[in-house]
């Protein structure tokens, strides 16, 4: 009997565990996040953001959400490491991709890189929200210039595709429109806080739905 309130117990309070992985180019405040996320959420407090270097491979952080773990993957943006990034891919369940909302000159930069993940297939599915950081900095661009610049970027893109090489070969670029039209997007400043709880509300509501919808999945086949 006692075995068997147990395995009820344990059944009815297990929480299910998704990984996030937190992706941009360096620079763009990612760490920052994530020891703000442990700050916030857990009971260590995180770094401080003077004691945060550039990420030379990976850091990670969980938090304990009702019915829900999040476990998230911080992934180093320098160059020589965003190639490592794919193998991440698979078995992720968000992609919080960030970016430094007040570094004009490598937006187009961060654009580059951020088309290559939305054309991963791995993660066609995957919930996936852009995070403007830095909005605590005057210079910053706002969450609306942020998509503006990135539709424009798109757009300029495609334009100089058709005069040169082809772009989105095999990809149909009316589902790319729809996604960056779909596409979420939120300010925060990872140094102060404001709106990182925003982001996890936002993961845990998604990360959740989308499973659903993958079991749907399953069932209609
Ligand atoms: N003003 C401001 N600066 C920030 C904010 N978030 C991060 N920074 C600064 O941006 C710089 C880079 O922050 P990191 O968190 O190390 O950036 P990262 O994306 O992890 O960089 P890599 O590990 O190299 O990929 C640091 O000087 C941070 O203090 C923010 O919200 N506002
Ligand atoms: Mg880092």
């Amino acid at each position: 009997m006692y075995h068997l309130l147990k395995g009820l117990h344990e059944h009815l309070t297990r929480k299910e565990e998704f990984s996030v992985i937190i992706i941009g180019l360096d620079g763009a405040g990612k760490t920052t996040l994530l020891e703000k996320i442990k700050t916030l959420y857990t009971d260590t407090p995180g770094l401080s953001p003077d004691k945060i270097g550039p990420t030379v491979g990976q850091n990670t952080g969980k938090i304990v959400l009702p019915s829900t773990i999040l476990q998230f993957w911080d992934l180093g943006g320098q160059r020589g490491i965003r190639n490592i990034w794919h193998r991440y891919y698979d078995d992720c369940h968000g992609v919080v991709y960030v970016i430094d909302a007040e570094d004009r000159e490598r937006l187009s930069e961060g654009w580059e890189v951020f088309d290559s993940v939305l054309s991963a297939p791995q993660i066609l599915g995957v919930p996936l929200l852009l995070v403007a950081n830095k909005q605590d900095s005057p210079n910053s661009l706002s969450v609306e210039e942020i998509r503006h610049d990135y539709e424009d970027w798109h757009q300029r893109k495609i334009e100089s595709a058709r005069r040169n090489v082809r772009y989105g070969e095999g990809e149909d670029v009316a589902t790319r429109r729809e996604r960056i039209a779909s596409l979420d997007v939120m300010g925060i400043s990872a140094i102060e806080g404001t709106g990182v709880r925003a982001v996890v509300d936002w993961l845990f509501i998604r990360v959740q739905n989308s499973r659903r919808e993958a079991h749907k999945g399953v069932g209609n086949v």
